[in-house]
């Protein structure tokens, strides 16, 4: 297995960090924005990253995989069939017609249902995911993620009993991409100042 630093690399070259005045959700800004779903095209990255997390997950006990829409879809079936876990698909609208399901798959009441996830920033995403599982009886304690970019999203999760782990957090991600020669130390204070100046808390709205 790859070495998290060099999964770092990998994706950095796979085209996942987006650099500039990019536009996030809700119309902020931002001088960074991860696009892990380039990682659908690099089989190679995926089979690392979905080792990564599984490395996380078999410290957890679950009995069932949820990967929160779209992003992280992939991921979560990808370690559903490594792990002989079952897995769960959350639409991001309740069907419409015949079924009118929110959540697809089979599962039982009080299954414990671990949640897979690209990137956290206020944790919104997340929470929309965990809802939906506990709507339906299911346990969910923890989430994993590939990015935490530290804006506030992990403490929001756990005021929520949903605890975060993360592949890698933005400070040391940024990190590992300078050491590489991949970012310089003026995007790396640019990130970093962003990261401190634009916080999440438990009373924004995060949807
Ligand atoms: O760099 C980024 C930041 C966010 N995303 C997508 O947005 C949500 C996470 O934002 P929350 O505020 O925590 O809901 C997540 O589903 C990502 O897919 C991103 O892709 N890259």
């Amino acid at each position: 297995m790859c070495t998290l630093e060099q999964l770092a690399v990998q994706l950095y070259d796979a085209g996942a960090v987006r650099l500039g005045d990019i536009e996030a959700k809700l119309g902020r800004r931002t001088p960074v924005y991860f696009d892990l779903r380039v990682v659908v095209s690099h089989p190679r990255i995926m089979l690392a990253v979905v080792k990564h997390l599984q490395k996380l997950a078999s410290k957890i006990h679950h009995d069932i995989l949820c990967g929160v829409p779209y992003a992280a879809m992939p991921f979560a079936a990808v370690m559903s069939v490594n792990t002989n876990t079952p897995m769960l698909m959350k639409r991001k609208e309740t069907k419409l017609y015949a079924t009118k399901k929110i959540l697809e798959g089979v599962f039982q009441k009080n299954q414990k249902c671990l949640i897979i996830e690209d990137v956290v920033t206020s944790g919104g995403s997340v929470l929309e995911t965990v809802d939906a599982l506990r709507a339906e009886n299911l346990v969910v304690t923890h989430a994993l993620v590939v990015l935490d970019r530290e804006q506030g999203g992990a403490s929001i999760l756990k005021a929520n009993g949903v605890e975060l782990k993360a592949l890698f957090t933005m400070t040391n991600l940024i990190k590992i991409l300078r050491d590489a020669g991949r970012i310089n130390d003026d995007t790396v204070d640019i990130i970093s100042d962003h990261i401190k100046v634009c916080q999440f808390g438990i009373n924004d709205s995060v949807g």
